[in-house]
């Protein structure tokens, strides 16, 4: 099956400017995206990741090295058939409303929908927007206009969505609404390429992760990778005897920290104790499980 996005050694310079030397952003990347994957790219500011959504969405050049989405090379206008893209703080013509500017989508990507006005109010309403769907997006909040965006790439059912940092601005509520909505997409059978400075906020979607840092990609796992890094597990329980090791918490819990060849052992006593397990979980987060594979990388 052809790959959704298929990268090989992709580098970008930067030219000179003023007193600054040209400047390397992308130094050789090699990425393959397959349909139907979510693949989430994460990296610190200024690691790469727009300049590579540019050029993914034919933006910007690359310096060297080539990029195709579903076989198609992206300095080909066609390779944007059937992409959703939402750039970081997208701007959207003022003077439209989302209505508006949902058909307009659809009528630039030639989508066919029986009844437009219809198609396009339901994804304003996914995304919360149902009441200003007739106002002019001038004074929207920055979450507004990215949840504006959003709707917008959504609304043309396309086959590939390339995000960035598509949770920027968002209020917590706006952050889990709109990964609940591209789990669904997913779900769908729907490709989804995003950056995120914050692994937290895309480890639930994410099949694989690639880490970007100073213009490589360091590492690419998955979740399930990650979380096999963390060699140590907690173990947290509730019940009245003491067992050995553990600290007691508030109301009758327990906790301990112990390697992963010692959790059957942990459990086995608690059992004997009589204790209900609450929880067992990495000591890590995956954000810091990604960050020991690139300081031990
Ligand atoms: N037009 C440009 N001219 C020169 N340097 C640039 C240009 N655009 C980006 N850069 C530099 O290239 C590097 C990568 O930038 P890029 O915007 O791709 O990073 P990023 O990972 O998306 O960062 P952030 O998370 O802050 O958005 C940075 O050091 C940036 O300063």
């Amino acid at each position: 099956m052809t790959a959704a996005i298929d990268i090989h050694d992709l580098r970008k310079t930067y030219p000179r400017r003023w007193a600054s030397p040209p400047f390397e952003a992308l130094k050789g990347v090699s990425l393959t995206v397959a349909e139907g994957e979510t693949f989430g790219f994460i990296g610190p500011n200024g690691a790469g990741k727009s300049t590579l959504i540019k050029i993914l969405t034919g933006v910007m050049r690359a310096t060297a090295g080539t990029a195709q989405l579903f076989g198609v090379a992206v300095d080909n206008s066609a390779a944007r058939t059937g992409l959703g893209y939402v750039p970081e703080n997208p701007s959207l013509p003022d003077y439209l409303t989302p209505l508006e500017i949902l058909g307009m989508g659809l009528a630039l990507h030639k989508r066919q929908v029986t009844d437009k006005k219809a198609h396009c109010m339901h994804w304003l309403e996914r995304f919360g927007l149902g009441d200003v769907a007739n106002k002019t997006v001038r004074g929207f909040s920055k979450g507004m206009a990215q949840r504006t965006a959003l709707a917008h790439a959504l609304a043309v059912q396309p086959r590939l969505l390339i995000l960035d940092e598509p949770l920027s601005g968002l209020d917590p509520i706006g952050r889990r609404d709109v990964v609940d909505i591209l789990a669904d997409y997913r779900k769908g059978g729907g490709t989804i390429f995003l950056t995120s400075h914050v692994l937290h906020d895309v480890e639930r979607l994410a099949d694989r992760f690639g880490l970007i840092h100073k213009g490589e990609l360091r590492a690419v796992r998955s979740p399930a990778e990650l979380a096999g890094e963390d060699d140590r597990v907690l173990v947290r329980s509730q019940g009245a005897a003491a067992v050995d090791g553990m600290q007691p918490e508030p109301g009758g819990r327990w906790v301990i920290e112990v390697p992963r060849t010692a959790l059957w052992q942990t459990l086995r006593a608690l059992e004997a104790a009589g204790h209900a397990v609450i929880e067992v979980k990495p000591t890590l987060s995956l954000e810091t499980a990604f960050l020991h594979v690139v300081q031990g990388g």
